[in-house]
């Protein structure tokens, strides 16, 4: 769906350039939800107004549903744009106009009649849960339902790709949920591709299947959120499930297990234990669902009390286990 070769978006000339984006190269896949986390300042908003053609790169390729975009005229990026709707973190509403209101205004523009339009507007309200507060207007909506009516506008034209700039930021964490879960089933029931950009660990955890971590304008690694949180030595699995402070491990003895697949339930730890007469210190973990399945990571200290044990065919054991170790 987007293919990002070697962009890169340089700010300023001489002394005072900002190389906000270096040479990132991106894969999203055609009808998931890519995320894309990173710390404030690591260049997502920028890469995204790339994406978005709100920004021309300095160099590089930005091809969205195989049309390059640093190759279009004017009207033609606006024709493309009808194809990318865009969430905001704070909303971006029109505060003199209702909900209907606002959702109908990318019809407008494109200029569909005041009866398909109405049918489109009640069809939106309904997706995202809002048909009773159609005359709302912004000021008497809560932040979850202004965002609601966001989503509706950004979809308004059917577009093929919805890019979400921080798209729960502002919201507590209950309302952060429904609208996660909201943007996951009209991904499901429509079919759209859903990029998100986020500084949230829990935003890619919920409900993304591919993610990419951004620091310092590069891309660190991208994937299928299984296939990286696998990787022991994957950063973004150090993120999405912690494994506690490397410092209660003075003596870097421990390891870090990853569970995934269908043995996450097994008694792999007495396991251990039972085979290879080894003591265990579990010294941090996390278990959650990720890409909807549950993952557990764990910092374990293997001790035998002979002094010493076969590392090689301790590994072997876990392998067959579909457990990935970090010795
Ligand atoms: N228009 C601009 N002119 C100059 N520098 C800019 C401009 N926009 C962004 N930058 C710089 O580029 C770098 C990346 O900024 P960007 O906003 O893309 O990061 P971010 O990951 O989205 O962070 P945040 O979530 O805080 O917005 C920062 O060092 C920022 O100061």
């Amino acid at each position: 769906m987007i293919t990002v070769t070697n962009l890169t978006k340089v700010y300023g000339k001489g002394d005072k350039a900002v190389a906000a984006v270096q040479d990132v190269s991106l894969h999203v896949p055609d009808g998931g939800i890519f995320g894309i986390l990173g710390r404030s300042g690591a260049g997502k908003t920028t890469l995204m107004r790339c994406l978005t053609a709100l920004e021309r790169p300095t160099s590089g390729s930005v091809e969205v549903a195989g049309i390059e975009l640093t190759s279009l005229n004017r009207p033609q990026l606006r024709q493309m744009r009808h194809r990318m709707g865009m969430i905001f973190q704070h909303f971006n509403l029109l505060g003199s106009r209702t909900a209907a209101a606002n959702i109908a205004f990318p019809l407008e523009i494109q200029g569909i009649s005041g009866l398909q339009r109405k049918a489109r507007v009640d069809e939106l309200l309904e997706l995202v849960g809002l048909s009773d507060r159609a005359g709302s207007y912004p000021s008497q909506l809560s932040g979850g339902q202004k965002q609601r009516v966001g989503i509706a506008r950004a979809l308004a034209a059917g577009p093929q790709v919805l890019f979400c700039d921080e798209a729960t930021s502002a919201l507590d964490p209950a309302t952060t949920e429904q609208i996660l879960d909201l943007l996951k089933r009209i991904n499901q029931e429509t079919g759209v591709t859903v990029v998100l950009i986020t500084h949230e660990s829990e935003v890619v955890r919920r409900i993304c299947d591919s993610a990419a971590l951004m620091a310092n304008g590069r891309i660190v690694e991208q994937g299928p959120l299984l296939e990286l949180v696998a990787d022991p030595n994957s950063q973004l699995a150090d993120i999405l499930l912690p494994t506690g402070d490397p410092a209660l491990d003075p003596e870097q003895r421990s390891m870090v297990l990853t569970f995934t697949g269908s043995h996450t339930a097994e008694p792999i730890i007495s396991g251990l234990t039972r085979h290879f007469g080894l003591d265990v210190a579990i010294l941090g973990g996390s278990v959650d669902w990720i890409a909807g399945q549950k993952v557990g990571r764990l910092r374990v200290a293997l001790t035998h009390p002979d002094g010493f044990y076969d590392r090689a065919a301790v590994h072997q054991y876990l392998i067959e286990r579909e457990v990935s170790a970090r010795l």
